[in-house]
């Protein structure tokens, strides 16, 4: 039987307020194709042949966000996003002095959540897993 053929890999940002005591995330709403439009997801795209996934991140935060972003460490291993694509996530903060991330192209709405607030966007469902392993992460404000 011919073995399944590899996910292509997808890479993204958990953009958060702060590395070290992160309290709260950017969700990004998509905004096409049809079939996902509407839902949340992580920051980010598929990896160019040829680009390191971390790299392949940081080009997606700049190009959907508008921010330059420095990447912590990898959250998890690969997540898988269906039969077809696997997503490597990273931390990361915007660069100091960067503005506000905006949406700039493929999502209509970003949203800051705190730990409490994770479940309040309609995220596509592949991206459950990690939302709950980021939710079990990141400080209460006041902890
Ligand atoms: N970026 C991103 N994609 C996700 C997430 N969850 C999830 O199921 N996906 C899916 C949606 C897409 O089918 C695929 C990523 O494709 P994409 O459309 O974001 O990639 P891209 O920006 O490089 O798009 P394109 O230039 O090829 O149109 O992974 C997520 O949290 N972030």
């Amino acid at each position: 039987m011919p073995s399944p053929s590899p996910r292509r890999a997808v890479a993204a940002v958990a953009l958060v307020d702060d590395l070290e005591r992160p309290t709260r995330l950017l969700a990004a709403r998509r905004s096409g194709p049809p079939a996902l439009a509407g839902g949340w997801e992580f920051p980010g795209g598929k990896v160019e042949p040829g680009e390191r996934p971390r790299d392949a991140a940081a080009r997606e935060a700049l190009e959907e966000l508008g921010v330059r972003v420095r990447l912590g460490t990898q959250v998890g291993g690969a997540w898988p996003l269906g039969q077809t694509y696997e997503m490597h996530l990273w931390w990361a903060v915007a660069e100091p002095g960067e503005p506000e991330p905006a949406p700039l192209e493929d999502h209509d709405e970003l949203r800051w959540l705190s730990a409490g607030q994770l479940l309040d966007v309609a995220w596509l469902p592949a991206d459950l897993p990690v939302v709950q392993h980021l939710g079990g992460l990141l400080h209460t404000a006041s902890s």
